[in-house]
C-alpha cells in the first residue's frame, strides 16, 4: 500500500483538532500520514471565500445550514493538517492495524496466523478438509455436524462477500466424522479484491491444519458434451489471469507458506479425480460426470462469443471466475486439491439474437438449487472415503 508512514508514538486523527489534543492525552498510539498535498482542495467559491483560500477547520458551507442554523462544518484535508503539515486521524492500534491489513494487498503470515487461532480456538478443533462452496452451493455446508458458524464480519482481518449466491459464514464442524471447514462464499477479483486476498482464506485453512482443499463453483460450459446440471471435475486449468500478469502469489514469498517457483503440474489429485470417477457410479450420474479443464476470467461480465472460441481452441471445457487462484495458493502450501464445476450454464459460441442464450446470475444460481443435492452427495460420499484412509 502507498503513503503509510507508521512512526507508532503519536496519535490519529478523526479530523477534528480539539479530539487530536484529547487522543494524545489519552495516550493513544498516533498513525501520522506524511502530507502529499497541502494545497487546497476545495475550490467553490462558497468554501475557499474570496481569497480562494480555505477555512483550516474545514469547509464551513454557508449554503448548506443545519436545521439549528450553523454551517455544515465539512472535513477538509485542510482541516485534517496538523502544524507539520501532516494529516493526524485517531486510531486504536487495533484499528490502526486492521487499517493496514484492510489496505495491504497482501497478508502477512502473522496475520493469517491469528485467522487461523481465533479460528481453531472458536471451533474447538482443527480441520483436515477445507470446502469452499461455489455460487448456490452453500448447502455443502449444510451437511457439517455440530456446525460452529463464524460470520466473516465478525472474522478479524476477513473480507466480507459481497455476490448474491455467497452467504458471507465460515462453518467448522464434522462431516463423515472428519473435522471440515466451509466457506459459505467466496472472493471474487471482481469484487475489487485482489488476488492474494481473494485466496488468503486458503492459507488461513493451511494454518488450521487443514490438508486437502475441495474447491466448487458455477461454470459456463464450453464444451459442447456438456449439458447443464452436469459435473466436471477439474483435471487442469488455464489461468487467464495469470496471462495477464496477475497472481495470488505476487509479491514477496513467504517460505513459511511454500516456494517461490512452485509447479502447478499435476495439481488436481488424481487419485481423488479417480474415487469421484466411481462415486459418480455409484450415484447413476456417471452420463453427468466429465473431466475437464477449467478457466477463470476476471468477470464480471460473461464472455464474449470470440472470448468463448477462443478458449475453446485453448482446450477449455468450461469457464468461471473464480477456483484457479485459490488451487494456486493450496498448492504453494502442499495442499490436496480436488476441485469441479457445476455446469449451470451452455455457452454457445454461435451469435444469437435471444436473450435466452444470454448467460446471467439468476439462472447460474437457479441450476445450482437444482444441482445441490448432487453435488452434496458426490462431496460426503468423497470425504466418508477420505476419511477412511486417515
Ligand atoms: O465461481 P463461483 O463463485 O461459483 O461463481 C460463478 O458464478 C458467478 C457468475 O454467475 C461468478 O462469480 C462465477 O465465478
Ligand atoms: N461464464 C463465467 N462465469 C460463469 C459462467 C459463465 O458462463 N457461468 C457461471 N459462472
Amino acid at each position: 500500500m502507498t503513503g503509510y508512514n507508521s512512526k507508532g508514538d503519536v496519535a490519529t486523527g478523526n479530523g477534528n483538532h480539539k479530539n487530536s489534543a484529547k487522543g494524545q492525552a489519552n495516550g493513544k498510539k498516533t498513525a501520522e500520514y506524511a502530507d502529499r498535498e497541502s494545497d487546497a482542495m476545495c475550490s467553490r467559491d462558497c468554501c475557499a471565500g474570496k481569497s480562494g483560500s480555505p477555512n483550516k477547520s474545514g469547509n464551513a458551507c454557508a449554503e448548506n445550514k443545519q436545521s439549528d442554523g450553523n454551517p455544515v462544518v465539512v472535513p477538509t484535508p485542510q482541516s485534517l493538517l496538523n502544524s507539520d503539515n501532516r494529516i493526524q486521524c485517531y486510531l486504536t492500534p487495533e484499528e490502526f492495524r486492521a487499517l493496514r491489513v484492510m489496505n495491504e494487498d497482501t497478508y502477512p503470515y502473522e496475520v493469517i496466523q491469528e485467522i487461523a487461532d481465533f479460528i481453531v480456538k472458536g471451533s474447538g478443533m482443527r480441520p483436515k478438509i477445507g470446502i469452499i462452496c461455489g455460487t448456490g452451493l452453500g448447502s455443502l455446508a449444510d451437511l457439517i455436524q455440530d456446525a460452529k458458524v463464524f460470520e466473516y464480519e465478525k472474522i478479524p482481518n476477513f473480507p466480507v462477500s459481497t455476490v448474491e449466491g455467497h452467504a458471507g459464514k465460515l462453518v467448522v464442524g464434522t462431516l463423515e466424522g472428519v473435522n471440515v471447514m466451509a466457506m459459505q462464499g467466496r472472493f471474487h477479483f471482481y469484487e475489487g479484491y485482489p488476488l492474494a486476498k481473494c485466496s488468503m482464506p486458503v492459507r488461513v485453512m493451511k494454518l488450521c491444519g487443514v490438508e486437502y482443499l475441495f474447491a466448487t463453483n458455477a461454470a459456463g460450459g464450453i464444451n459442447p458434451k456438456f449439458a447443464v446440471g452436469d459435473i466436471m471435475l477439474m483435471h487442469d486449468h488455464v489461468n487467464m489471469l495469470g496471462f495477464a500478469g496477475n497472481s495470488p502469489l505476487q509479491g514477496p514469498n513467504d517460505p513459511r507458506f511454500g516456494p517461490r517457483f512452485p509447479a502447478l503440474v499435476n495439481s488436481y489429485n488424481r487419485d481423488l479425480i479417480n474415487k469421484a470417477i466411481e462415486i459418480g457410479k455409484a450415484m447413476g450420474i456417471e452420463s453427468n460426470i466429465h473431466v475437464g479443464v477449467y478457466s477463470c476470467l476476471g468477470g464480471p461480465t460473461y464472455e464474449t462469443i470470440a472470448e468463448l472460441k477462443a478458449l475453446r481452441m485453448m482446450g477449455v471445457d468450461a469457464v468461471g471466475m473464480s477456483t484457479v487462484h485459490e488451487v494456486i495458493t493450496a498448492r504453494h502450501c502442499d495442499m490436496k486439491v480436488f476441485a469441479f464445476s457445476l455446469i449451470t450454464n451452455k455457452c454457445s459460441i454461435e451469435y444469437s439474437d435471444k436473450k435466452d442464450d444470454e448467460a446471467n446470475h439468476e439462472e447460474v444460481m437457479a441450476v445450482a438449487k437444482i444441482r445441490q443435492k448432487a453435488c452434496c452427495e458426490l462431496v460426503s460420499r468423497l470425504i466418508a472415503d477420505i476419511q477412511k484412509t486417515m
